[in-house]
C-alpha cells in the first residue's frame, strides 16, 4: 500500500471518534506526518468545537517540525468562517509544505476553495486518494449535501418466519414492545442510536409499544425522538413525552394548547408523500442522519417513496406463525452477522 493511502486510512478510523457527536458537521481524521513517523492526530470535536486539522496541529509538540511535515485529511480542509476559523488559513499559517486529501468537500462554503487557497500559497496539494473510502466514512454528511436530505436507516427485528410482531390479542394489554432480538442486539441498537442525529416511528408502534427510543445502556448522545401522531391521540404521560430526549412530533393538529419540555410540533400535510416531507423537514433542521425504527407501515412508506440508504435487519430464532409482516425491501446485502442467536443484515440501497 501507497504511504498516501495508508495515512487516509488512518484519518478514516480516526474520523470514527466524530460518529454522532461531530453532526452537523463532517466527521473527519487528520494525520501529521515527518519522514513517514506520525507527529500529530485529530478528529472533529463535538459540534461547534475545533474540526480535525486543528486538534492534529494542536496535537503536535515541536511546532517547527511542521515546516517540513505532511498533513493528510480525510475531507477538504474548510475555507470559510464558521462556528471556528477556515482551516485551510490554519495550516499555510504553520508553514506546512504537503497536504493529501481523500476526497473533496462538495460543501458550497468549500467546494474546492480550501484547495485553490492551499495551492495559491505554494502548498503542495494530492486529492483525492481512496475517494471511495472516504466517501462511504463520510456517507451521512455526502447524503446530506448531495441529495438535500437526511441519510435514511432502517431498522427491524422480525421473526424467523418474517413477522414483525405478533397477532394483538396474544400482547399484554399493557403497551410495551414485544422482543424478537436478544439483548446483546438491542444494546447493539442502543450504540446505533447514539451515531444518529434522530430516530423516527409511526403512530401505531408509539401506542402499541410505548417506546423510550433512548439509549440508555450505551453512552452517548441521544438521538431527536420524531414521533407520527397525525391527530395527537398519543397520551401524555407515555415514554416519548418523559423528556429523557428531545422529542418532536409530526402533526396535522398543530401544538396542543399545553407546552411540554422537551417537545415540539411540525405541521405536516398528510395528504402528500409524508416521508419526503419527514426529510424535508429534518433537513431544514440540520438532522444529517435519521434511524426509522418501524413499525410496517412507516418503514415501507419509506422503501415505496425509495428514501433510504441503509437497512439494519435482525431475523430472531424463533416462529411466531402469524402476525404483522415485515417489509418486502431489495438491496445490495452488505453484510451478515451472527448475534448469540440473531442474524443481522446490512443492506444498501444502491
Ligand atoms: N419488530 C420490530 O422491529 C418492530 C415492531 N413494531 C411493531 O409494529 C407494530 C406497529 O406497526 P404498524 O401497525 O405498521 O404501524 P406504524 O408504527 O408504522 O404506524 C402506522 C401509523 O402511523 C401513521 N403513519 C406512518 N407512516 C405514515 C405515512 N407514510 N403516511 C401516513 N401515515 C403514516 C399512520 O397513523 P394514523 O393512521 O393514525 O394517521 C399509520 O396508521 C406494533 O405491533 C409494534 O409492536 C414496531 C416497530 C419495530
Ligand atoms: N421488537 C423489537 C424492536 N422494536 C423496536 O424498538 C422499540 C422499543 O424501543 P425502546 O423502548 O427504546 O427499547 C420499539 O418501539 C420498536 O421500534 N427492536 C429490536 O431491535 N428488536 C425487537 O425485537
Ligand atoms: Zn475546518
Amino acid at each position: 500500500m501507497k504511504i498516501h493511502e495508508k495515512y487516509i486510512l488512518r484519518c478514516i478510523e480516526l474520523a470514527k471518534n466524530g460518529l454522532g457527536t461531530a453532526a452537523p458537521n463532517p466527521m473527519v481524521g487528520c494525520v501529521i506526518t515527518v519522514d513517514d513517523q506520525i507527529i500529530g492526530e485529530g478528529f472533529t470535536s463535538p459540534y461547534g468545537g475545533p474540526h480535525a486539522e486543528v486538534n492534529a496541529i494542536h496535537a503536535v509538540s515541536d511546532k517547527k517540525q511542521l515546516k517540513k511535515a505532511t498533513l493528510y485529511v480525510s475531507l477538504e480542509p474548510c475555507s470559510h468562517y464558521g462556528k471556528t476559523p477556515p482551516c485551510a488559513d490554519l495550516i499555510i499559517s504553520h508553514g506546512i509544505p504537503r497536504v493529501v486529501i481523500g476526497l473533496r468537500d462538495p460543501h458550497d462554503k468549500v467546494d474546492g476553495k480550501g484547495i485553490e487557497k492551499l495551492l495559491a500559497a505554494g502548498v503542495e496539494v494530492t486529492c483525492p486518494v481512496l475517494e471511495m473510502e472516504c466517501r462511504e466514512d463520510h456517507r451521512r454528511f455526502l447524503t446530506f449535501q448531495e441529495k438535500g436530505r437526511p441519510y435514511v436507516l432502517l431498522k427491524w427485528a422480525e421473526s424467523a418466519d418474517g413477522y414483525i410482531a405478533p397477532k394483538s390479542d396474544i400482547r399484554e394489554k399493557e403497551p410495551k414492545p414485544y422482543w424478537i432480538t436478544n439483548r446483546y442486539s438491542r444494546q447493539m441498537v442502543h450504540q446505533w442510536r447514539t451515531e444518529e442525529q434522530a430516530i423516527l416511528v409511526g403512530t401505531t408502534t408509539a401506542m402499541m409499544d410505548n417506546p423510550e427510543l433512548t439509549p440508555r445502556t450505551w453512552v452517548g448522545k441521544a438521538p431527536l425522538r420524531v414521533v407520527i401522531d397525525r391527530k395527537l391521540k398519543i397520551p401524555g404521560n407515555y415514554h416519548i413525552y418523559d423528556n429523557k430526549a428531545k422529542t418532536l412530533i409530526l402533526t396535522e393538529e398543530g401544538p396542543g394548547p399545553e407546552t411540554t419540555p422537551g417537545v415540539e410540533y411540525s405541521t405536516l400535510d398528510f395528504s402528500e408523500n409524508l416521508p419526503k416531507q419527514i426529510c424535508n423537514r429534518l433537513y431544514d433542521r440540520q438532522v444529517q442522519s435519521v434511524i426509522v425504527e418501524g413499525g410496517a407501515k412507516t418503514l415501507k412508506s419509506f422503501i415505496e417513496a425509495g428514501l433510504w440508504d441503509e437497512a439494519r435487519i435482525f431475523k430472531g430464532p424463533g416462529s411466531l406463525g402469524s402476525g404483522l409482516k415485515a417489509p418486502a425491501i431489495k438491496g445490495k446485502e452488505l453484510s451478515r452477522e451472527q448475534i448469540g442467536n440473531d442474524l443481522l443484515r446490512i443492506l444498501r440501497n444502491d
